[in-house]
């Protein structure tokens, strides 16, 4: 089975996350789902360097992600392949970005998270997120 390695990025202002709406996508269980931005990481690229590669391409985001903002990996089989995301909790002071890539967005406080159709690898890391762990210092 097809295996990613993929980095994903929970960024949040004020109290709330920032969550994005996938495009279509030949699979249906990812078509269409809730997700932290992020993507593939590239052979010889560290997950920060990929994440900061990704929020460019995707939202045209300056961010230089930090090891130090690490929140948790998730490994999850899908039924056509697998998928170990790496994801980082990033505090932004602004909200602009350009949506290049996703269908749509939508800004929530944690406690309103689980209102969405996520994707299935995101659901613990939701979860996490709902019982305030690693945040909100
Ligand atoms: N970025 C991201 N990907 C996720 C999440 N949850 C989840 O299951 N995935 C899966 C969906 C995709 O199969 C894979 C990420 O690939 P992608 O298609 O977004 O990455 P990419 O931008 O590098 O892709 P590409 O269009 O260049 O092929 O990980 C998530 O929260 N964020």
């Amino acid at each position: 089975m097809k295996h990613l390695t993929v980095t994903a990025a929970i960024l949040v202002n004020n109290n709330e996350i920032l969550c994005m709406q996938r495009s279509f996508n030949k699979y249906d269980y990812i078509s269409y789902k809730f997700e932290f931005p992020g993507g593939k990481v590239e052979k010889n690229e560290t997950f920060e360097n990929s994440l900061s590669r990704e929020l460019k391409e995707e939202m045209n985001l300056d961010i230089d992600v930090k090891k130090d903002q690490f929140y948790e990996t998730i490994n999850h089989k899908y039924p056509d392949f697998s998928i170990t995301m790496h994801s980082y909790m990033i505090y932004i002071d602004k909200r602009e970005f350009e949506l290049k890539e996703h269908k749509s967005f939508v800004w929530l406080k944690k406690e309103e998270l689980l209102t969405l159709d996520w994707a299935e690898a995101d659901i613990p890391i939701v979860n996490m997120l709902i019982r305030g762990e690693k945040q909100w210092q």
